[in-house]
């Protein structure tokens, strides 16, 4: 486990030293997979990393996971309060969209869910820009082959040091790190909108994700489901497609 561990934090160290950056932030959340990530920056760089707690609908001071997390590894961190631009802006796009008479209420819970995601992101990156840091991603192999996450939101990082481990590496890592237990066995939630849980949502469990990307055979109906979701989500995983350059007259 120190190996791997070496192993991934000399890497964060090296592309972040190859960016010509100063350190490295992550955004905490109080779910396992930023823990791993925040003892992670916190070994490659101990004076030049930060933790960034961006609560919405929620107090700093309420997020206790993250502060208990940021607190007993020593990693500097922020707290920032994005529940009022939060609230302005999805209020803003609401009102407007009302105005046309476009607005339905049922098909706002993910466009708000997503709103929250690309707030986190954008101010990362302007916390990021200030200190001369690379912004650290958290998304393991599970959430990616099945592209669960927001485009350009939780998605929008400059590295991503989980990208190859699958959810159960992630808690033995989290485990030999010594996350706080309430935080490996929390239930996993994007808490993108009241009582989501990321297998309801995906349909499928992250045990039977993690069988399936070691090659193992699974039931028909999950394989379906995991396949499913990789082929809608293609378009996550690419840069953004444009068309061969005209040739005509
Ligand atoms: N074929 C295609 N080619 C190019 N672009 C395509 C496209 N299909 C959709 N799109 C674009 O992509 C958009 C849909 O993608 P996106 O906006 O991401 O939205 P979507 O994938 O619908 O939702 C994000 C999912 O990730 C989950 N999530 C989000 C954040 C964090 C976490 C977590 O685990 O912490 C989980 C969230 O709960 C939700 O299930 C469309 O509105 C459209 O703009
Ligand atoms: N309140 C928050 N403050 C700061 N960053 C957040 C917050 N909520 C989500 N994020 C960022 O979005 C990422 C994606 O969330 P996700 O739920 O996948 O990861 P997690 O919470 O670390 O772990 P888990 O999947 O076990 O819940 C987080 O790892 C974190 O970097
Ligand atoms: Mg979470």
């Amino acid at each position: 486990m120190e190996k791997k561990v070496e192993y991934l934090t000399n890497w964060i160290k090296e592309k972040v030293e190859e960016a010509g950056a100063n350190g490295a932030l992550v955004g905490i959340s109080g779910g396992i997979d930023s823990a791993v990530v925040s003892s992670l920056i916190k070994r490659a760089f101990p004076e030049q990393s930060l933790g960034v707690i961006l609560p919405i609908d929620q107090e700093v001071e309420d997020q206790e996971d993250a502060v208990t997390l940021v607190e007993q590894i020593g990693l500097n961190y922020i707290g920032i309060n994005l529940t009022t631009p939060y609230q302005t802006t999805h209020a803003t796009i609401r009102e407007k969209l009302k105005e046309k008479g476009d607005w339905q209420e049922e098909r706002s819970q993910l466009g708000g869910a997503n709103l929250q995601a690309r707030l986190r992101m954008s101010t990362l990156y302007a916390v990021a820009n200030h200190y001369g840091y690379l912004v650290i991603g958290t998304d393991n192999a599970a959430e990616d082959f099945t592209g669960y996450f927001t485009k350009y939101g939780d998605g929008g990082v400059d590295l991503v040091p989980l990208i190859n481990l699958r959810k159960e590496e992630v808690r033995e890592l989290a485990e030999y790190l010594e996350v706080p237990d309430s935080i490996i066995h929390k239930k996993p939630s994007a808490e993108l909108w009241e009582g989501q849980s990321d297998e309801d949502e995906l349909g499928v469990s992250y045990d039977s994700i993690d069988d399936y990307l070691r090659g193992e055979s699974i039931s028909k109906k999950d394989e379906e489901r995991i396949q499913q979701l990789h082929k809608n989500t293609q378009h996550k995983r690419q840069v953004p497609a444009g068309p061969a350059p005209y040739e005509g007259e």
